[in-house]
């Protein structure tokens, strides 16, 4: 299925296998948290493909060699809080150096409009490629109010990486912004009623920290 430019749907099959187990309603919170790490970490992986490279010059046990290396880029990771939050660890394996920056935004139950409640970002993130992160992109009016905030501090670019979108989330954030490249482990069906998305995998935060 195509869903447009800029969209990239991971099908490695560990990643497949993690996120069937994910959405099972049978794991619990322990596991859970593990396997959306081990995700992210694996999806940090595509995500970071084309950070350009530089040659340097190394000296090895045995002689000098050119090696290379990522060149200067600085890397930012959003989460959007909470749910974002259960894939910062994975990421920041791969990526230590990335600063982090935090975007807390609940879902009105009602309206499903996001609200915002809290936001530290790094003093330079304007100077930064950023990744947010959010397991879940159902109606996409919380990624999209994370970019559109972003971009008013002046970012030029980012990417949205997910476990799982919906196509009505897809649509609404490249309505807006048709420049961020989103990442997401599957596409499912449709959001319900509630905003749910179909099947996914109820909810990312509520399962990650066990409040409901
Ligand atoms: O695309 P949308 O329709 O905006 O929905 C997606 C948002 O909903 C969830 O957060 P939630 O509001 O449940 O907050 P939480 O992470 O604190 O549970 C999820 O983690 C996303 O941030
Ligand atoms: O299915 C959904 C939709 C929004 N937020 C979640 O955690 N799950
Ligand atoms: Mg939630």
């Amino acid at each position: 299925m195509d869903y447009g430019k800029n969209v990239f749907v991971f099908d490695h099959p560990l990643i497949q296998h993690k996120l069937a187990l994910i959405r099972d309603e049978n794991t619990g919170a322990k596991e859970f948290r593990e396997l959306v790490e081990e995700v992210a970490m694996l999806m940090a992986y595509e995500v970071t493909r084309n950070l350009p490279l530089e040659e340097v010059q190394i000296k090895t046990p045995i002689g000098p060699a050119k090696a290379r290396m990522i060149s200067g880029k600085k890397l930012g990771i959003i989460p959007i809080l909470r749910a974002g939050l259960g894939m910062v660890n994975g990421m920041l394996k791969l990526i230590p150096a990335a600063k982090v920056g935090h975007i807390g935004l609940y879902r009105d139950p009602d309206t499903l409009t996001p609200v915002e409640y809290y936001c530290k970002l790094p003093a330079d993130v304007n100077e930064r490629e950023l990744i947010i992160l959010d397991p879940m992109l159902a109606t996409g009016g919380s990624a999209t109010m994370a970019v559109d905030f972003l971009k008013e501090k002046g970012v030029t670019s980012i990417k949205l990486m997910c476990l799982i979108a919906a196509p009505e989330g897809i649509a609404a954030v490249h309505k807006k912004h048709p420049d961020v490249e989103i990442y997401t482990a599957a596409v499912d069906e449709k959001l319900n009623s509630h905003g749910y998305i179909v099947p996914g995998l109820g909810d990312a935060g509520d399962r990650l920290f066990g409040t409901k």
